[in-house]
């Protein structure tokens, strides 16, 4: 499922029609028609819809959709809440079909008559304004949203809600609620961003025909679950435990044993052939008793956190992870620049060793085997010296732009997680739920990504994957065995098994 831009929808559209001689008409006749089609699941036949339709495209859906329900046999009323010289083009036209069908258009004169119909209205259909929004809401538009926000009738918008805007990075805006948002065509990228996905509510794409073949593709996609399950690696019956790769993976600290064996525990649950923790000394016992299948490297260490450890020797492993439980103390620094430059491997840099990354981030550029950085919101803030708030609001260009900068793959964690690949191709992960927002998810997230690495030629298909897995994880945890409230990263390791039988078979 491709997600795009404003531009990049309107260059989807204008290819559509110049390459194939669609015309513009049609593929609102058939958005207005997939949307009527789509709502018609929801609406029970005494349900009273209203549909708001504003003066561009958007509104030229809402004509349709108006008409197509209303000769279905639905109780519509039609409003137009803009004058009559704005509204152009195919709304136009369309406007003129379902006047010509002989259907009432109600137009906006006093905003008490819209309200009163609004009180009565069980439905309410947001056709004002789609991806063309410019800036905040001028009137009618923003009262008429105000009025619609405060109804308690279902908010169902066509493409997006009105005001919101199609991309990243534009905080202030003012736009309808929607309870359910119809996306035509192709999902748009504010779909998946923190500040703007509330207010689409549960979301839908629908089809309108358009060409497939002929449309550049806007290299940003939802990683999906079948083409996932295609690409999982498979385990060939004459392998032995080398041919699973030998994982590495280095952190944890006496006061804090948990995160690294947790970490361990979930590469071999996602089938890393062995598994061996470097770690401090006097952390290994702790470790040990949670994981028992692992060897071990031990750290040099000071007062229980890893020491300057830059001789210690990765030239065996297939796959390294480092930073889960490591500690932020300098001492540890040296070991992230000396895995940096000597892992000749797929290497993945999590939690406390992505803060040590902020003094050698310059280093990564000089690696030739991938380097998977793997942050949430916080850390990333931190490496790129920005608020975290810039960095949910603008999510996929930041990563993308990190990503090219330093040729590294970017796992950028949040509820639509975003991997970035050194060239800038993006996939977005959307597993997963509430649940794992609690300490040491993204521990055992390390561990089935690393594990996923040793065993898949594709870098990108392991990280989408591994992504997915921890994601569904979590879902059919809280299925049944458990809530969002209760779930523990422990439980998640454990839960593989069952993520493996049911989504691998
Ligand atoms: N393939 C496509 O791209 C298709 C797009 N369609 C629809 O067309 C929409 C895009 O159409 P348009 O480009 O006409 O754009 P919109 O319909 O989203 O909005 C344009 C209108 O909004 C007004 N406007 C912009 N900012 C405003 C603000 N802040 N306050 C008040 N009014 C404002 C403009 O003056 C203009 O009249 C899509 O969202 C979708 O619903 C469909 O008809 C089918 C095909
Ligand atoms: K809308």
């Amino acid at each position: 499922m491709d997600v795009v831009t404003a531009q990049e929808m309107y260059e989807w559209d204008r290819v559509a029609i110049k390459s194939t001689g669609l015309d513009g008409r049609l593929l609102m006749e058939n958005a207005g028609r997939a949307v009527s089609s789509d709502l018609e699941k929801k609406l029970g036949t005494h349900q009273r819809v209203i549909i708001l339709i504003g003066a561009g495209n958007n509104g030229g859906d809402g004509f349709v959709i108006a008409r197509t329900l209303l000769n279905r046999g639905y109780s519509v009323e039609a409003w137009q809440i803009v004058s009559d010289s704005k509204v152009e083009g195919d709304a136009r036209y369309h406007k003129e079909i379902f006047i010509k069908s002989g259907y009432t258009l109600y137009k906006l004169e006093k905003t008490d008559d819209l309200s009163e119909s609004l009180k009565s209205a069980d439905v309410i259909v947001d056709a004002m304004l789609g991806i063309g929004v410019k800036g905040r809401l001028r009137e009618p538009v923003k009262q008429v949203v105000e009025l619609a926000n405060e109804q308690r009738a279902f908010r169902v918008a066509v493409d997006l809600p009105t005001g919101v805007p199609a991309d990243e990075g534009i905080v202030e805006f003012d736009a309808f609620k929607a309870d359910y948002t119809c996306i035509i065509a192709a999902l748009k990228m504010s779909a998946l961003v923190e500040h703007t996905r509330v207010y689409y509510g549960e979301w839908k794409v629908c089809d309108i025909g358009l060409p497939v073949k002929k449309l550049p593709s806007p290299s940003r996609k939802v990683w999906q679950r079948e083409g996932g399950r295609r690409v999982l690696p498979g385990r060939d019956p004459n392998s032995h435990k080398g041919s699973h790769g030998k994982a590495l993976v280095v952190g944890g600290a006496a006061h804090m044993p948990g995160s690294i064996a947790m970490s361990a525990k979930a590469a071999l649950r996602s089938g890393a052939g062995l598994v061996t923790i470097a770690t401090p000394k006097s952390a290994m016992n702790a470790v040990a008793s949670y994981v028992q299948e692992a060897t071990f490297l031990p750290l040099a260490e000071e007062r229980g956190v890893i020491k300057d450890s830059a001789g210690v020797d990765v030239s065996a492993y297939d796959g390294v992870a480092i930073g889960m439980g490591m500690g932020r103390g300098q001492e540890s620094n040296n070991l992230v620049s000396h895995l940096i430059s000597t892992v000749k491997a797929p290497l993945l840099i999590d939690a406390d060793a992505l803060y040590q990354l902020k003094n050698l981030v310059g280093l990564l550029r000089s690696r030739t085997y991938p380097t998977i950085l793997t942050p949430h919101p916080g850390e990333f803030a931190h490496l790129v010296d920005q608020s975290i708030s810039a960095i949910v609001r603008s999510p996929f260009s930041y990563s993308r732009e990190f990503s090219k900068a330093y040729g590294v793959y970017t796992v950028l964690k949040g509820p639509a997680t975003i991997i970035t690949a050194p060239d800038g191709s993006q996939f977005v992960d959307l597993s997963g739920n509430a649940g794992l927002a609690k300490g040491g998810s993204g521990d055992v997230l390390s561990g089935i990504l690393l594990a996923m690495m040793l065993q898949s030629g594709s870098i990108t298909y392991a990280l989408n994957n591994g992504c997915m897995l921890h994601g569904l994880t979590a879902e059919m945890l809280t299925k049944d065995a458990h809530s969002m409230v209760d779930l523990l990263a422990t439980d998640l390791v454990e839960g593989l098994t069952q993520t493996f039988r049911t989504f691998s078979s």
